[in-house]
């Protein structure tokens, strides 16, 4: 997707989600999108298949590219064609994707029948098939089962298993394992990573848990306010960490030592919550937005450019075609920051990380990778 811009109509007006976001899945790769509550990541996952509009919102400009097609374009007869087909949701509930009145093997047996010309005996017996891919016990045995008889962790097995009926190329999974217990949600977590390679499946994940990116991406796409602060591949975004927001995120990650004794106090959403709710960022709602880059209040490394003009476009950070595996497009490193200009010091913010003297300065970058 290329500067998507998404708002919302309101009572209070409409609020800006969006503000420009651009980012590419590819076929057999996981892209995490990560960033606080509220910070625009389920809107920039559901606008690719219009479910934003769905729920009162618009996606008033940019492109959305699907297997070289802008699915803007696309009438709503055929996006929703596309949609749990070619590309699936799986979400945060699962009860949301099952009906509590019919049996799972049901469900799962009608999603076959939704994308595929067969009996309904041979879709029961795909169900099972598919039942007993993503990990359901004694599948044939529990395939009468109802929603209600299953544990959190076996429902959001079902709903994927219902997503993967279709065959999908493009698997959108927001916040998946946020409602299950921690053991479980590694557990689903480890099949939706199988089920990818298997498939050659796309992967966009959504989650604000950075040990989740850690464990799946391929590449990060960090969102803060509705834009992309930071994107490259996992490796880069982890081990140089650009953008001063990426930075405080990952500062207050659990088991990471502090760098950011600045206090900023970047979180990417404790609660673990989806929310929905349209309070939150006094920013959103339009009308101009505050002048120059949107974390800047926040930012310990704000400079008076940093009040000027747009919010920063995404720069090249200092190194970024050093990835391991020489791979251009994961290789590409930017970062929406000042300091990241071509006339900026990047120093300004690597520097000002002791626990980090490897990163200091972009001149051993190269050495150090
Ligand atoms: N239905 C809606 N009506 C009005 N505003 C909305 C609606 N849905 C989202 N928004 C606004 O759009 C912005 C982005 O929301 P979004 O749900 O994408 O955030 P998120 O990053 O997914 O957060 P979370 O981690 O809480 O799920 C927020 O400012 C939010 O308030
Ligand atoms: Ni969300």
């Amino acid at each position: 997707m290329s500067d998507l811009r998404a708002r919302f109509r309101t009572d209070a007006g409409p609020v800006r989600a969006l503000d420009g976001v651009s980012f590419d899945v590819a076929r057999g790769e996981t892209v995490c999108l990560v960033g606080e509550s509220g910070s625009g990541k389920t809107v920039a996952s559901e606008s690719i298949t219009g479910l934003v509009d769905a729920d009162g919102g618009d996606v008033v400009a940019g492109e959305l590219r699907f297997d070289g097609r802008d699915l803007r374009a696309l009438p709503e007869s055929e996006l929703r064609a596309l949609r749990g087909d070619r590309i699936a949701h799986v979400f945060q509930n699962p009860q949301s994707a099952l009906n509590p009145v019919y049996s799972i093997g049901w469900q799962v047996a009608e999603a076959v029948r939704l994308h595929a010309d067969v009996s309904k005996r041979e879709a029961r017996t795909r169900a099972i098939d598919l039942l007993d891919r993503v990990g359901l016990p004694d599948p044939a045995g529990r395939i009468d089962d109802y929603p209600h008889e299953l544990s959190g962790g076996m429902k959001q097995r079902v709903a994927i298993a219902m997503a993967l009926a279709g065959e999908p190329d493009l698997l959108i999974a927001d916040e998946p394992t946020t409602a299950l217990d921690v053991t479980i949600q590694s557990q689903v977590l480890r099949l939706l990573d199988e089920l990818q390679s298997e498939r050659e499946m796309a992967l966009l994940l959504v989650t604000h848990d950075l040990g989740v990116v850690a464990e799946m991406a391929d590449r990060v796409v960090v969102l803060y306010d509705g834009l992309v602060m930071e994107r490259g591949s996992v490796y880069d975004v982890f081990e140089r960490p650009s953008h001063p927001y990426t930075r405080a995120l990952l500062d207050a990650l659990p088991g990471r030592r502090g760098f950011g004794r600045s206090g900023t106090s970047a979180n990417a959403g404790t609660d673990g919550q989806h929310s929905t709710s349209s309070s939150g960022r006094s920013s959103a709602t339009d009308g101009d937005p505050p002048p120059g880059c949107r974390f800047r209040a926040r930012c310990p490394h704000a400079v008076d450019a940093c009040r000027e003009g747009e919010h920063p476009p995404l720069y090249p950070t200092p190194g970024s075609e050093s990835a391991p595996d020489g791979d251009a497009a994961a290789a590409e490193h930017v970062a929406s920051c000042v300091h990241f200009r071509p006339d900026g010091d990047p120093g300004v913010v690597y520097g000002s990380d002791p626990t980090e003297g490897e990163a200091n300065a972009d001149a051993d970058a190269g050495e150090t990778r």
